[in-house]
């Protein structure tokens, strides 16, 4: 290896800042990193029973070499959430991946070195490969090999809660495994030959009975993912439904956004009080999650939490993920949440504006809210507070900015048009109160005859209002 200064490989010592946060996850995931240590022996047996060893590799074809190892222990990151021990990672230079094998024959043989040597069970690699590089790179380091998609995949089947959600990731999953099936029945690819990257193969001769049956898999995969699709299509109709009714309603919506693990659920509790599912792992949300919140100044507003961003999101589930992206594409608002603790918060802004650009939700006004400013570094905060228009500086643990950011998000939200003088009957106080939460209060006043009011309100509200509205001639 020595020869070969393009083979890096990532200590522990190399690890950026991150290195903590990840102990703590996996901590809390019960998942051995790098410096986890054990707590007793009987520990160790229960992760090898469960767990799988995993070693990284990545391909690095541009950028900086720091930019490639964040890249590397992003996966890293990813592995540990899905449940994974890594126990080495390398980093292979080249200028594109290899088409055979994605990092080259030479490199596959020593990856095999490290596998024997660390015990891995299984090879991740840090990029989508096509079938036949899985299969070529199987072959060699004789173990399994999954790449990013299927990683993110997996974490996403373990967290999705609803039905939509599990629906979505079923297909996401199915659609990926289709042209992968001959890759997975170990048995019967190895019979086939080497030729995976091809579904044509050779012929009459490999058309025996294990052709049909992955030609039957096929059929019934496919028709299982056209059921789902229509139970899907379903689904988002009632959700649409109640989408509208909220508009109907007129409620201004606030839509979280942000790269995952970002502290965009923290920061929804920080705001609401919901006891919303805080975890420090990647993608611990991927159901969309609705509350109601209220301004500094009583005005009633919904908040949505969403599913977290990450580089390289495999199309189909961007796709997949639409829904909770279109519930940032309607907001009236939205808090684009950045881990300010991150060496280069920015990386993950670029990212999620890209997605945001990707499903037409890039012209939602914004405030980008740096998080966890209480870990971050003050030159970093500092540069996004000058870079950034729309930004402000927020610690969803400690608190710190919440307020101000309460008050940003009151002064963002759009205001309600009609102007009305009303003098509502005591008899009639649930409109008074419905003109608290929703339209804005500019003056009240308690009179014998009832409350004096004068306000902003939406149209629906005016014309339940128009009873008591005042006239010049009484005003
Ligand atoms: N130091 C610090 N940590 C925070 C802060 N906000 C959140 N965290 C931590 O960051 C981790 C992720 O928080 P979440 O709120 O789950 O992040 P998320 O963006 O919803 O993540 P996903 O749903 O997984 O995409 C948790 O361990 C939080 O405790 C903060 O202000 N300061
Ligand atoms: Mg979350």
């Amino acid at each position: 290896m020595e020869e070969d200064a393009q083979w890096s490989r990532l200590t522990d010592g190399d690890r950026d800042g991150d290195q903590l946060d990840r102990s703590d996850r996996a901590s809390l995931r019960r998942v051995a990193g790098l410096s986890t240590e054990l707590e007793d022996v009987t520990e160790v047996e229960y992760r090898q029973l469960r767990l799988e060893r995993v070693v990284l590799v990545g391909v690095w074809t541009d950028g900086t070499a720091q930019e490639a190892e964040g890249s590397l222990a992003e996966l890293a990151a990813l592995a540990e959430t899905a449940g994974a021990m890594v126990l080495d990672g390398v980093i292979q230079r080249r200028d594109k991946p290899d088409a055979a094998t994605y990092i080259g024959s030479g490199k596959a043989q020593e990856l095999r070195d490290i596998v024997l040597e660390t015990g891995a069970d299984t090879v991740v690699c840090d990029g989508e490969l096509s079938p036949g590089q899985l299969i070529h790179l199987e072959d060699v380091v004789k173990v399994k090999v999954v790449d990013r998609t299927a990683l993110i995949l997996d974490i996403f089947a373990q967290h999705a809660k609803s039905r939509e959600g599990k629906a979505q990731v079923s297909l996401a999953q199915m659609q990926y495994m289709l042209p992968r099936l001959r890759g997975w029945g170990a048995s019967l690819s190895r019979q086939m030959g080497g030729g995976g990257s091809g579904s044509s193969g050779g012929g009459m001769a490999t058309r025996g009975p294990g052709e049909t049956k992955i030609e039957t898999d096929r059929r019934r995969i496919r028709e299982k993912m056209a059921k789902m699709r229509r139970e899907i299509a379903e689904m988002k109709t009632s959700r649409d439904l109640k989408r509208q009714e909220r508009k109907r309603h007129q409620v201004p919506s606030v839509a979280i956004a942000g790269y995952t693990n970002a502290g965009k659920s923290s920061l929804l509790n920080r705001l609401t009080g919901a006891g919303v599912l805080v975890e420090n792992a990647l993608f611990a949300t991927l159901d969309p999650t609705v509350r109601r919140a209220e301004t500094p100044s009583g005005r009633l507003y919904t908040l949505a939490d969403t599913v977290g961003f990450v580089r390289h999101l495999p199309h189909h589930l961007v796709e997949a993920f639409r829904s909770t992206m279109e519930e940032v594409g309607d907001a009236d608002l939205v808090l684009h949440v950045v881990d300010g603790s991150h060496a280069v918060p920015e990386e993950q802004l670029a990212a999620v504006r890209e997605v945001l650009r990707e499903v037409g939700a890039i012209d939602v006004p914004e405030i980008v809210i740096v998080n966890k400013a209480d870990a971050a570094d003050p030159l970093v905060l500092q540069r996004l507070l000058r870079e950034e228009r729309n930004a402000i500086a927020v610690s969803a643990r400690s608190g710190l900015g919440i307020e101000e950011l309460l008050a940003i998000i009151d002064e963002r939200l759009p205001r309600p048009a009609a102007r009305v003088e009303a003098l509502v009957p005591y008899t009639h106080g649930g409109l008074v109160s419905r003109v608290h939460a929703a339209g804005e209060v500019l003056s009240e006043e308690h009179t014998a005859e009832g409350t004096l009011l004068t306000a902003l309100v939406h149209d629906d509200l005016a014309a339940e209002l128009s009873p008591y509205a005042l006239t010049a001639a009484q005003g």
